[in-house]
């Protein structure tokens, strides 16, 4: 069935001629030679063609797709389908103008405004192909909001939790209002409807990659802004992009959009750290290339992912102060020992906790080749704790352990006893026992009154019940170690 076709079934094409006619021309007769399979002319790029033969029109406007389209339009949702805006590999997008909502009459419906004055839509369909999906479950899996529907290995339900959590991510993007993304409108199996991000002369507003900077000083304004949406994105709404680039953010109204989070996770993900690294590496090498003075990876990672900021006197939520607070703050690259730096930082296998550890990363942690995020964490809480009090580092400290040490590894044998409640030292080789350390120091305990005492006790206990939330069982680590080593 040809699109042609499908709209004909639909009838999406045949009602309020004048007005129409005029936008019609404009987006489908123009086009008319490549509506089926090509994009629209702004989103033409060097990869489209490749993926036009590989995108038919069956392969996202099924009849049962088009059943969706059509319940849509009954509902007074859509009120026209139009062309196709882009053919990726997993959606295409089409352009659709705004109905008159479920509870408009027959009338309203009937005296529809002028097609100039009606709300425009984005709506991106998924393909249904289980090719294209295979590769989704990593994103899908270790998701807390998605743990019930992940063993669903039926195509057609799989590419549905994919669109409700592209759906959810933008919604928590949008209502966040911290960082700018399309308003969604409405989910139904594979069918997205959201915002169109509209140029203003019926075109989609253009990708970060079309877009024609004016000058150097404004690509080092979404350059900046850009670092500081992705801390935004993961503080505020608690999501990592996970496929962020110049091809999924669009530039509208002199601001940058957040499109395309299907794949985005939340931070207790297990892969999230590493999402996040590859979204940083990803964007810096796209502003390296229009001649940006890029920051160090590790150095945005480190902005992104703390909890509190150096000298940072603004607001926490606002992208304007953390834009110049990046701008003024961290220093660019320069010189192969940044690189250097980066590289190794490329390298470490990130983790927050053992239990986001795979069995495939037993191997590496027996063979001792395991790097930890805390290093990172620890690095930077050190430099902030020189603000703190003794017993404020203590918490610090404690409050940004859920992930675990190596030094925990080495306990692995068996001191630390699995419903021990108690606040022995053995359990406190970790960097968290580097902190008491420190604190002693500082403070003496010795010195320490009854009150401060108790307190300190109540955290170290609390902390420790909290670390137990995320730890992985003791018979179980031993399981997968031992399995480890036989197959050596
Ligand atoms: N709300 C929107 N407003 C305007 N244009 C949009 C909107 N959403 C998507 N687009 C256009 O459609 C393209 C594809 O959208 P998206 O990235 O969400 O889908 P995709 O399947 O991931 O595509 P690809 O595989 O090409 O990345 C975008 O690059 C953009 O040009
Ligand atoms: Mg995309």
């Amino acid at each position: 069935m040809s699109l042609e076709d499908g709209l004909d079934k639909l009838s999406l094409n045949d009602k309020h001629g004048a007005d129409r006619d005029h936008i019609n021309t404009q987006i489908l007769d123009k086009h008319a030679h490549n509506i089926k399979t090509d994009e629209l002319s702004v989103t033409r790029g060097k990869t489209s063609k490749d993926k036009a033969n590989r995108a038919t029109v069956e392969n996202v406007l099924d009849p049962r797709t088009m059943r969706f389209l059509q319940a849509l339009k009954s509902r007074g949702i859509i009120s026209e389908f139009n062309g196709c805006l882009s053919t990726g590999k997993e959606a295409n997008v089409y352009h659709a103008f705004a109905g008159y909502g479920a509870k408009a009459s027959e009338e309203d419906q009937e005296c529809l405004p002028n097609l100039e004055e009606r709300r425009e839509y984005a709506i991106k369909i998924y393909k249904t192909s289980i090719l294209v999906f295979k590769d989704r479950e990593r994103y899908v899996d270790g998701e807390f909001r998605f743990r019930n529907s992940r063993s669903q290995h039926n195509p057609r339900k799989m590419i549905k939790i994919w669109a409700e959590k592209e759906f959810r991510n933008l919604k928590r993007i949008y209502q966040s209002g911290v960082v700018p993304a399309p308003e969604p409108i409405e989910v139904r199996s594979n069918v997205l409807v959201m915002e169109f991000l509209n140029r203003g002369d019926g075109f989609a507003s253009p990708k970060l990659k079309d877009y024609p900077y004016r000058d150097r000083e404004e690509t080092l304004y979404y350059y900046h802004t850009m670092v500081a949406y992705i801390r935004l994105l993961y503080q505020c709404c608690q999501l990592v992009h996970a496929d962020l680039s110049e091809y999924n953010t669009i530039v509208h109204n002199q601001e940058l959009y957040v499109i395309d989070v299907s794949q985005s996770v939340q931070p207790e993900h297990p892969m999230s750290l590493d999402f996040l690294r590859m979204d940083i590496k990803n964007i810096n090498s796209y502003f390296e290339r229009m001649s940006v003075d890029i920051f160090p990876e590790r150095a945005i990672f480190q902005f992104v992912i703390s909890d509190n900021l150096e000298r940072f006197e603004g607001d926490y939520t606002s992208a304007q102060d953390l834009r110049q607070y990046v701008a003024k703050t961290l220093r660019p690259k320069s010189g192969p020992d940044d690189e250097a730096e980066d590289e190794v930082f490329r390298s470490l296998h990130l983790v927050r906790n053992l239990g986001g550890l795979e069995e495939r990363d037993f191997d590496r942690f027996t063979l001792g080749k395991f790097d930890l995020l805390k290093s990172l964490i620890a690095h930077d809480n050190q430099k902030v704790a020189s603000n703190f009090t003794a017993s404020e580092q203590y918490e610090l400290s404690s409050s940004s352990d859920d992930e675990i040490s190596e030094d925990e590894d080495s306990n692995e044998g068996g001191s630390e006893s699995e419903d021990d409640d108690g606040e022995s030292g053995s359990e406190e080789s970790s960097d968290e026992g580097e902190w008491l350390e420190k604190s002693k120091e500082v403070k003496g305990k010795k010195h320490e009154d009854k009150d401060s005492k108790k307190q300190r006790k109540t955290d170290a206990k609390e902390a420790k019940r909290e670390k137990r939330k995320t730890k992985v069982k003791k018979h179980i680590k031993k399981k997968l170690v031992k399995k480890t080593k036989s197959k050596k």
